[in-house]
């Protein structure tokens, strides 16, 4: 799929490609620092995240989660002053890179936020507003997608005889996954999620997480969270932030269990953050 990333690019590639990742990496950051004007907020920091698995992103509140998950996908590009250096590799590909064509990185990166912000529109319309705008105008191929997206983010059997009503009369958690369908149905290889399930409540919370999980099956996850039993419940992999530091990137099960720095521990069992 990236190729037409760097068709519509022309992207030289500056590195060699193939040696670049361990087989099951999706994205290798390197040396990343992400600055807001003369501020740092992500100080350097270097993961490879795994493909199909889910990534959890804690920490506190500032530690700089949120700014280095919208690298990803170039999100930070709309922020006047923001800047990001080093490298995020993809496909063979610095994501960071000037060249690099951001729409068809976001189709491949999607993005779900905290607050479900589906458009004003029918739930069909939700989901077939970037297909069209992708040049998809044929009615079965639409359809096609809309069912197979709302299937793949358990949504189908709860809106199937209502496509065409407002989005907006969706529930909370409703709404989210029909946000997570809008995202599925571009076809992207990740997902970012930020805090996508705490505005919700617990039930429609249990359901988002249950997605997630169903999810790398095929995509790869990357989720931050302030819920320490939810990137416990349902991450592979876990990255611990503090100040714009990567402090600890582990598996999940170690950070819970026995985290190498005392800053990991202190965090996770809440006596501080
Ligand atoms: N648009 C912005 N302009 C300037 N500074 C910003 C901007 N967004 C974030 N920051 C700063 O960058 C640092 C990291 O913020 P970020 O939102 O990434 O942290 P976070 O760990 O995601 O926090 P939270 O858990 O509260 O969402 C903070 O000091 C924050 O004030």
């Amino acid at each position: 799929m990236l190729t037409a990333i760097k068709e519509r690019t022309n992207v030289e590639l500056p590195f060699q490609t193939t040696s670049v990742f361990q087989p099951e990496t999706i994205l290798a950051v390197k040396n990343l620092e992400i600055f807001y004007g003369e501020k740092r907020a992500v100080n350097g920091i270097s993961l490879d995240i795994e493909k199909n698995s889910v990534t959890a992103l804690i920490g506190p509140s500032g530690c700089g989660k949120s700014t280095f998950l919208r690298s990803i996908n170039r999100m930070n590009d709309l922020i006047p002053g923001a800047k990001a250096i080093g490298e995020i590799i993809y496909e063979d590909l610095n994501i960071l890179s000037e060249d690099i064509n951001v729409v068809a990185l976001r189709k491949e990166i999607g993005m779900v936020f905290q607050k479900p912000n589906p458009f004003p529109k029918s739930i069909y319309e939700n989901i077939t507003h970037g297909l069209k705008f992708a040049g998809i105008k044929k009615k079965s191929k639409l359809d096609e997608i809309v069912e197979e997206s709302l299937r793949k983010a358990a949504l189908w059997d709860e809106v199937k005889d209502r496509l065409h009503k407002s989005a907006l009369s969706l529930s909370g958690g409703q709404q989210q996954r029909l946000c997570i369908a809008r995202t599925i149905a571009m076809k992207p290889t990740v997902i970012l999620l930020d805090e996508p399930s705490s505005a919700l409540d617990p039930i429609s919370n249990a359901k988002v997480e249950d997605l997630i999980v169903d999810l790398k099956k095929e995509y790869s996850i990357i989720i931050v969270t302030h819920n320490m039993q939810q990137a416990s419940r349902i991450s592979d992999k876990t990255a611990f932030f503090l100040s714009g530091d990567l402090i600890e990137y582990d598996s999940t099960e170690t950070i819970f269990t026995n985290p190498s720095v005392k800053k990991t521990e202190e965090y996770i069992s809440g006596r501080f953050g």
